[in-house]
């Protein structure tokens, strides 16, 4: 078990096999009984929304359920208006609840209906996701896209409880339990030390799957650690971005073609390049880096990175400040830095490498 302090809120993310047997059990320990609102989406809810939903009732909650649909699009205004419509028409008050059981779509959708809704009611993340496991339900960002502009719209919202229970992985597609490992890969490039030697071990999807659990322990642990130091990303939480300058702005122009992690995969082979080039980065981290992407079938490179439009998505960037974009940089295992660089000289910095 992980614990995120906050200086509003203290709340546990709990790691273990089989959590999913007493999800009733482990919501009752955070919450009264209440009328609860489950957010899942078609491929999660045919899978695992029947005895979530069967446990909580055995626990006293009244539940109503939202199945959307699956994927990145599900991840926008209108989901989020159905949602909260949903919320007022059953007439949820400031004392109910909405449980994310998902992914890290329906985590960042859910996280958002319920900051928003009344301003703000009781949340809880059930992770199924590798991505969600290892990254999306922990740390309180919640958003939206909209156009052609990844997390948007959001908010910093905490969770009251997350569980993560590796056991959900087995129903996972090999692709996006991959996906998911790239996080993995970023979180074990900041961290260093053990961590770093453990994703050099990981060499196919039954890697990943045999090394599940402590993968998620390591990468919820160093997450916290930088959140409960940086909650709204003053600071060093911007390393938690690592590869996503370059990947979302690819992410969304790939149109549902790249996932989340695999862009995240390939903007942080490109950047690294980068700062390889120019001295920042070790080319020895840089190979080391594109081996662990390799090993698992994440992609590495794609003609995006190299467009016009990619260079002007950038933007967008939470990290562009008065047109000076903060790239994360890891010189070498476990030690990422801010390398400050003017939007209007990334063209040549990334056609200079
Ligand atoms: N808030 C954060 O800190 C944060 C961090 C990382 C990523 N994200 C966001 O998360 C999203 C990507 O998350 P994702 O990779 O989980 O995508 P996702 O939620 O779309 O899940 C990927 C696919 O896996 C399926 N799935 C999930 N759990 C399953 C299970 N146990 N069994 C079978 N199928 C299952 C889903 O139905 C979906 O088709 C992106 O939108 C990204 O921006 C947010
Ligand atoms: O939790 C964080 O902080 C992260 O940056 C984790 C990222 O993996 C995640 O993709 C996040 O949603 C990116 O956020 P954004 O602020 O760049 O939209
Ligand atoms: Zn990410």
């Amino acid at each position: 078990m992980v614990t995120v302090s906050l200086p509003n809120k203290t709340y546990r993310v709990k790691i273990a096999t089989g959590l999913r047997e007493n999800i009733g059990a482990q919501i009752e320990g955070v919450w009264s009984k209440r009328q609860v609102l489950i957010m899942t989406d078609e491929q999660v809810g045919g899978y695992y929304l029947a005895e979530t939903r069967n446990q909580l009732e055995k626990f006293g909650y009244k539940v109503t359920t939202l199945v959307l649909p699956g994927g990145e699009q599900t991840k926008t205004l209108p989901y989020l208006e159905q949602a909260i419509t949903l919320l007022a028409d059953k007439h949820f008050t400031r004392d109910d609840g909405v449980i994310a059981l998902g992914g890290g779509v329906i985590g960042d959708l859910a996280g958002l209906t319920a900051a928003t809704y009344m301003r703000g009611i009781a949340f809880i993340q059930i992770a199924t996701s590798l991505t969600a496991q290892v990254d999306s339900s922990v740390g309180g960002k919640t958003a939206i896209n909209l156009g052609q502009t990844k997390n948007i719209m959001g908010t910093f919202y905490q969770p009251d409880l997350v569980i993560i229970d590796p056991s959900y992985l087995k129903t996972l597609a090999t692709r996006d339990l991959i996906e998911g490992y790239a996080e993995v890969v970023k979180t074990s490039a900041l961290a260093g030390g053990e961590f770093w030697d453990l994703t050099g071990t990981i060499q196919s999807k039954d890697d990943v799957l045999d090394n599940a659990l402590a993968l998620i322990v390591k990468s919820v642990a160093y997450k916290a650690k930088i959140v409960m130091q940086d909650e709204q990303e003053a600071g060093i939480r911007k390393y938690l971005n690592f590869g996503h300058t370059i990947g979302h702005a690819i992410e969304l122009l790939a149109h549902g073609d790249l996932r989340h992690g695999e862009a995240v995969a390939i903007g942080m082979i490109a950047i690294t390049k980068r700062f390889v080039v120019n001295n920042i980065s070790s080319a020895e981290f840089l190979k080391a880096l594109q081996q662990r992407l390799i090993d698992v079938g994440l992609p590495i490179d794609s003609t995006l990175v190299h467009t016009n439009v990619m260079l002007e998505q950038l933007v967008h960037d939470k990290k562009n400040r008065a047109g000076i974009l903060q790239l994360v940089a890891v010189e070498r295992p476990g030690q990422p830095k801010i390398i400050k660089k003017p939007l209007d000289e990334m063209k040549n910095f990334i056609e200079g490498a």
